[in-house]
């Protein structure tokens, strides 16, 4: 990589794209990115993932080159590959949602546009973030076992990616799904439960604003576990609803705990999702906050969630950026 933005005294920065993350077209991505941030005293180099692990490699590098930041232009997924290369370092990470959930994104208020989320990377307000980690993985959002592992890891298999696919999937799984038998060691107390699922959040959101932990944030030192216990069919559904709405917290098939770290048992190693990636793990997973070590260029007029009023708010700004794409396709 040319040395000639050091001599400038500019400030390097590097964009990952993943071409193959969300639905959206990523043709001239680089060219847009690069020019719009130019005017922040930003030299942006490029590199396209060709598969798993570029990102890390990538962002790794970056930090030993010195740069001053790096972007990352994809879902959760390609974010957790390049985060866990940048945690502890003063490399900061930017954000541009082109995933199919676009979990961290939305929790941060981060708009799933391109251009507006350059213009919080532009307004250069880097936030010193918690990330979590589960037997030394490192998750950033949510890492969870049960039935929202069950989901990752159809989607991951499926030929199609976006929100149609996932809701697919969803639906698919849960026609089929059994609970199973989790024990939670967290802040001296022991949980035996028959559980749908154990998220644990770093963020508020799986992605598509799907609130798991509406109270999550990224800068507590905590991690919230949320426990969704077993129920009937209908009950089980009624939670989804919550989750959109935000009100996971009153429904009494929902609970959750705030920890800094905790000992997860079930009974049998098996599939687990890392930020929405499928991953196996063993019947052990010990999980931890690092508190602190991941600076996140994020939204500085992010609002506290509100339940209800922020998930139609999303909503209506979300929609607001779909017409404009419509009137301006060039760059989905
Ligand atoms: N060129 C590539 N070809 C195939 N897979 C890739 C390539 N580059 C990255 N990947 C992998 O693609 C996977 C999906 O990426 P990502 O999570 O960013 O998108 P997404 O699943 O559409 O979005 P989200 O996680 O927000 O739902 C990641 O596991 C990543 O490692």
């Amino acid at each position: 990589m040319p040395n000639f933005a050091r001599c400038m005294n500019k400030k390097r920065c590097l964009l990952i794209i993943n071409p193959i993350s969300g639905t959206g077209n990523k043709r001239g991505l680089d060219a847009l990115v690069a020019s719009r941030l130019a005017d922040n005293g930003l030299t942006v180099e490029t590199a396209w993932t060709t598969a798993h692990g570029d990102a890390t490699r990538l962002a790794r590098r970056a930090a030993e080159e010195g740069f001053d930041s790096v972007i990352a232009a994809g879902g959760d997924g390609t974010i957790n590959e390049a985060a866990s290369a940048l945690c502890g370092s003063r490399v900061k990470l930017g954000i541009i949602p082109c995933g199919s959930g676009n979990g961290l994104a939305r929790h941060l208020d981060i708009p799933v546009d391109i251009r507006a989320s350059l213009e919080i990377i532009g307004r250069d307000c880097p936030v010193a973030c918690d990330y979590g980690s589960v037997n030394g993985k490192s998750f950033f959002c949510t890492f969870g076992v049960g039935f929202d592992a069950a989901v990752s890891d159809a989607f991951a298999r499926g030929k199609h990616r976006g929100l149609v696919s996932y809701v697919n999937n969803t639906i698919r799984q849960f026609v089929n799904y059994n609970a199973d038998e989790y024990t939670i060691r967290a802040n001296g107390q022991i949980i035996t439960e028959q559980a749908f699922l154990v998220a644990v959040c770093n963020a508020s959101q799986y992605g598509n604003n799907a609130y798991i932990a509406p109270r999550a944030t990224m800068t507590d030192g905590l991690l919230d576990i949320t426990i969704i216990h077993a129920g009937n069919p209908l009950s089980t559904m009624l939670v989804g609803v919550d989750m959109l709405t935000g009100y996971t917290y009153r429904n009494a098939l929902v609970d959750t705990i705030r920890v800094s770290s905790a000992t997860i048992e079930r009974k049998h190693p098996g599939p687990a999702h890392i930020d929405g990636e499928p991953v196996a793990l063993g019947e052990t997973l010990e999980v931890r906050c690092h508190p602190g070590q991941l600076w996140l260029y994020t939204n500085p007029d992010e609002r506290p969630f509100r339940p209800i009023i922020t998930p139609i708010a999303s909503m209506i700004r979300e929609a607001r950026y779909s017409i404009n794409r419509i009137f301006h396709p060039s760059l989905r």
